[in-house]
């Protein structure tokens, strides 16, 4: 049977667990996972004109500005056109989601709600393998071999944004700048909410929403709810 495509975007503050239950939701209902902050390490690396405004801002502890977001965003999920996806990390402000309102009509905004002090124990000790992404925790999802990662046997690294000094500051300025971001998605109804300490518990909630709705989607007619993007000279 035809499917329509699926998208979803996923919010919470930094350290919530948005790239881990992405991964979940990528691996258990086959969307792919799209992540801002990997995108921003993408164009720091190739050392785009994007990516060396964003580096400048990122190891500040700050939010990256709306247009070079957008520059690095929209272009990426135009490529995305004919697949199903979920975001994580983008929106994080009103601005960026109006922007991608105006290319795309999502399915699905989810969001988790993580205590303060969670967050700050968790990104303390979060540790990640540069080339493909993957995230450690020292509790939570340890490496096999301490510092190391499983697949490759590369050396892990801590971002320098989950050092405690970049962590303190975006966590105090996320709360007022996601607050319009929820109302936004709220009017659209599409807004779903997490809240709790532990991804364990908040998964099975956020899996069985997502059985219910995914099938609903795949039984309509197949078309793309997203319209082509002319970022040129937007920087
Ligand atoms: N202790 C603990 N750590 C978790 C839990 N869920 C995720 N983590 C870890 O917390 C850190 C932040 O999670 P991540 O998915 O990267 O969050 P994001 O910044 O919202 O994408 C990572 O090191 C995860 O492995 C949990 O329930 N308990
Ligand atoms: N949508 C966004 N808007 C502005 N800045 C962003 C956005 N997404 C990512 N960033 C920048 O990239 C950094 C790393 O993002 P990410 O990998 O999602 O980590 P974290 O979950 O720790 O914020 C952020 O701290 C922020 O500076």
């Amino acid at each position: 049977m035809a499917s329509r495509l699926f998208r979803a975007v996923i919010m919470g503050p930094p350290g919530s667990g948005k790239g881990t239950i992405s991964d979940r939701i990528a691996q258990s209902f086959g969307l792919k996972h799209l992540s801002s902050g990997d995108f921003l390490r993408d164009s720091i690396a190739a050392n785009t004109e994007a990516g060396v405004m964003a580096k400048a801002y990122i190891e500040k502890g700050l939010l990256v500005p709306d247009h070079v977001m957008t520059h690095v965003l929209l272009p990426r999920l135009e490529l995305m056109s004919g697949h199903s996806w979920l975001l994580d990390g983008f929106p994080r402000t009103l601005a960026q989601a109006t922007a991608l309102d105006s290319v795309c009509q999502l399915d699905m905004a989810i969001i988790l709600n993580i205590p303060f002090e969670t967050l700050k124990e968790r990104l303390s000790e979060r540790w990640v393998h540069p080339a493909s992404g993957r995230v450690y925790n020292v509790e939570f999802n340890p490496p096999r071999v301490k510092g190391v990662d499983d697949i490759s046997g590369e050396p892990l690294i801590q971002n320098d944004d989950d050092k405690p000094e970049a962590v303190l500051s975006k966590l105090r300025r996320y709360k007022d700048i996601a607050k319009p971001v929820m109302d936004f998605y709220k009017k659209k109804d599409i807004l779903y909410s997490f809240s709790g300490t532990d991804t364990d518990k908040i998964w099975p909630y956020i899996s069985s929403l997502l059985s219910t709705k995914l099938p609903a989607v795949q039984a309509s007619a197949q078309t793309s709810h997203c319209t082509p993007i002319n970022t040129e000279g937007i920087l």
